[in-house]
């Protein structure tokens, strides 16, 4: 059956701008963002030059994903400190730009700590703000590397859980290259395995409403040359029942102690599926994504977007106080009021691995998670 579908991934040519990268032009150092929401139709960069710039291109996810945010957040400190402004300021707005994903307040926290031991300690602004900029730096370099570590680690379980190779995989939201420092999370994954000829297909969740899945994902798969197909997202109940999801592999924006996931909205729904239908639901991220500071599921905080995205197609991602007409194609009667949360949460006994870059995590037991939180605690401290 997956043969009878249109395989797409025509336009192999690589992504030529990185979705983030700090760079110093004589006027100023600014940050430079891939415009996640021009996206696929055209490869736009965006600058930034001041943490308010970047405070909306993370509200309008310009720049998006939990890695990426996190990366993005550090460096968004060291622009403000390079540029003499408010530190402090700066760092708060950045970590609360979008609440769900643990690691953007992380890496601005990281950048800002950085910039305060310095300045404690040589009292020199200039030193303050490159001792920020290296902290920036390390984490996009490390977020590269467990992206690697990741992918092969999700692939090795891969192949122990479905040892007959030629994988079927189902994917929400995007966890690629456009998240990360290196090659993402779960599409990381599902790449190592195509580098190996074991990718039969990349089944790829459109994402309602920014259609994460069909704008991002599809556009990564393609690039890739990956055999992907799109569907829309309740498509996917047909697609199990007919047999042809193998395993599902999503991101995570935070996972807390007790082993809830919170990601993409629609996760929570792929994972009661996978359940139903037997088939492995992993989840792929970072240690620094595991929150041992969010006790469960109920205590994760889910961002609620505007009411326009629901109610209107190819709105413009400005960010808009919630509720506003958002300039879009209408699909609802004026004045329809729509309930947009942009995560859901998955509970833990419907996960069947976690993924991180030190190993995988299955069964998800209070015992494995009391481990995962302790190393997760160890990472994120000494950073
Ligand atoms: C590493 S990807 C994990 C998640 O960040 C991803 O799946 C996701 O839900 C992103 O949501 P977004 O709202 O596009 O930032």
């Amino acid at each position: 059956m997956a043969d009878q579908h249109a395989q797409s991934g025509e336009d192999s040519r690589p992504i030529e701008i990185p979705a983030i990268r700090w760079d110093e032009p004589p006027e100023g150092p600014v940050l430079v963002l891939l415009d996640q929401t021009r996206l696929p139709a055209e490869e736009v960069e965006l600058v930034c030059t001041d943490a308010p710039a970047l405070v909306e291109a993370i509200r309008s996810l310009a720049v998006r994903g939990a890695p990426l945010l996190g990366i993005a957040g550090a460096y968004g400190v060291a622009l403000a400190a390079a540029r003499g402004f408010d530190v402090d300021a700066a760092a708060e707005s950045l970590a609360g730009a979008r609440p769900t994903a643990v690691n953007l307040a992380l890496g601005v926290r990281r950048a800002q700590d950085a910039y305060r031991t310095e300045l404690a300690g040589s009292g020199d602004v200039e030193q303050a703000a490159g001792a920020a900029l290296g902290a920036a730096r390390a984490l996009h370099k490390e977020d590269a590397e467990a992206s690697a570590r990741m992918a092969e680690r999700g692939l090795a379980l891969l192949d122990e859980l479905l040892p007959g190779g030629g994988h079927r995989i189902l994917t929400h939201c995007n966890s690629g290259a456009l998240v990360s420092g290196g090659e993402g999370t779960a599409f990381a994954v599902a790449l190592a395995a195509q580098r190996v000829g074991r990718l039969r297909r990349l089944w790829v969740d459109e994402t309602r409403p920014l259609l994460q899945g069909a704008r991002l994902t599809a556009y990564e798969a393609a690039r890739n040359g990956m055999a992907y197909t799109l569907l829309t997202d309740n498509a996917a109940g047909s697609l199990f029942a007919a047999g042809e999801v193998d395993a599902v592999l999503i991101g995570a924006d935070r996972i807390a102690a007790d082993g809830s996931v919170a990601n993409k909205v629609g996760s929570y729904p792929l994972a009661v599926l996978a359940r139903y239908h037997h088939v492995p639901f992993i989840v792929v991220a970072p240690l620094t994504t595991v929150d041992e500071g969010t006790a469960d599921g109920a205590s994760i905080e889910v961002e609620q977007r505007p009411g326009f995205e629901v109610t209107e197609f190819a709105a413009p991602q400005a960010p808009v106080a919630g509720g506003e007409p958002g300039g879009g194609i209408p699909v609802a009667p004026l004045g329809t009021q729509a309930y947009n949360p942009a995560f859901d949460v998955t509970p833990p006994e419907l996960v069947t691995a976690i993924v991180t870059e030190e190993g995988v995590v299955s069964p998800v037991t209070a015992e494995a998670l009391a481990e995962l939180c302790a190393r997760s605690r160890q990472v994120t401290q000494s950073l």
